[in-house]
């Protein structure tokens, strides 16, 4: 397992400045989760560690070793790309083992490495069919195993899940994280889907237009996020944003609503954001509002509020039984609400 340092990285496609000044420091054996919109520049980023993106500027340092401009065979990378990209003609077997071969590897060890990547995959039964015998999950795993068989000190995944339907994500997810677990390779994985970077990574880097909005285990980004960027970002529904503003002896208002612990905020206007989870449809809360909306999901309920022309929505886990115009009371848990400043978005 390697470390991956970047060091004021720069890349500009055409007139385009798509990364800049990116400073970044991944431990060996971490799980990092590029996190981000499409269009942030993940991908780019991924690329270039790869050697696949020329640098505009700054340095990549794998191992130890300053791989800024090294060819990309020679950053002892193995990546899995969204596509899984095997050679349609060759059989599983062939597809792990032909970078090898062309590397050199001698046979033996070649055998051994391809048993050993296929057994750990579940792939030991497929060896012999081609790409087109295969479903898509069982393609994705060869396009994994593909890279397993390089024994490489950094993996680098881009959006490899994203083509499989959602059951088999899931189940793919585990078995990269119990893989993860058992290589402690270091692994850097790119992806737009917060299910993904939350179960999966040691650390997630939330990146947008190009920069890193916050770098933190799945806990810090969530729980504390650094800016609204990265609070909107994260969490499905999203928090809710309530733009009021704090009195003097630290009490939140905003029409309807009122907190009367605001996090020790000086007084002035405020963003006050609580997930859904931290607002409790309760009979003796303080705060009253009308139900619009029911959103059942099986285990739980999203309940979508109207509180005296503000929305909110709050998760319900005790299986109430809610319709549309009905007056409720609830209550906003004020130890887990993050407030931000109005004018630049930054937690306070
Ligand atoms: N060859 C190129 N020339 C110019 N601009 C490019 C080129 N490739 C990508 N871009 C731009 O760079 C930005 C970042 O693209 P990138 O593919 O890294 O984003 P991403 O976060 O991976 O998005 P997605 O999740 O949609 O793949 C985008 O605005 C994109 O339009």
């Amino acid at each position: 397992m390697s470390n991956v340092h970047l060091r004021k990285l720069c890349i500009t496609r055409g007139s385009n400045e798509i990364i800049r000044d990116l400073d970044l420091q991944i431990e060996p054996g971490e799980f990092l989760v590029l996190l981000g919109p499409s269009g942030c520049g993940k991908s780019t980023l991924l690329h270039s560690i790869a050697g696949l993106i020329d640098l505009s500027g700054g340095a990549i340092e794998i191992g130890g070793r300053d791989m800024s401009y090294a060819d990309p065979s020679e950053r002892g990378i193995g990546m899995v790309f969204q596509s899984y990209a095997l050679y349609p003609t060759m059989t599983v077997e062939k597809n792990m083992s032909f970078g090898l071969k062309i590397s050199g590897t001698p046979k033996a060890e070649v055998q051994r490495r391809v048993r050993k990547t296929a057994e750990m995959l579940q792939l030991d039964a497929l060896l012999h069919r081609k790409p087109s015998q295969l479903s898509g999950g069982q393609r994705q795993r060869v396009a994994i195993g593909r890279a397993l068989v390089r024994e490489a000190g950094v993996y680098l995944f881009d959006e490899p899940l994203s083509n499989l339907d959602a059951k088999l994500r899931a189940e793919l997810r585990r078995e990269l994280k119990l893989l993860h677990q058992t290589l402690g390779s270091t692994m850097i994985y790119v992806t737009h889907d917060q299910a993904e970077a939350m179960t999966l990574a040691t650390r997630i880097v939330v990146m947008q237009g190009g920069r890193i909005q916050q770098i933190g285990t799945p806990a810090e980004v969530y729980d504390t996020p650094a800016n609204r960027f990265v609070a909107g970002f994260l969490g499905s529904p999203s928090m809710n944003f309530i733009d009021g503003s704090v009195d003097a002896h630290g009490r939140f208002s905003a029409g309807a609503i009122t907190l009367p612990f605001a996090g020790g905020a000086s007084a002035g206007a405020i963003t006050l954001a609580a997930r859904p989870e931290h607002i409790h449809i309760d009979d003796n809360g303080p705060l009253s509002a009308t139900v619009t909306l029911v959103e059942p999901m099986g285990n739980h309920q999203v309940v979508w509020l109207d509180c005296g022309g503000q929305a909110l929505s709050c998760i319900e886990h005790d299986g109430r039984s809610l319709a549309s115009g009905q007056a409720v009371r609830f209550a906003i848990d004020a130890s887990r609400v993050s407030l931000f400043d109005p004018k630049n978005g930054q937690r306070l």
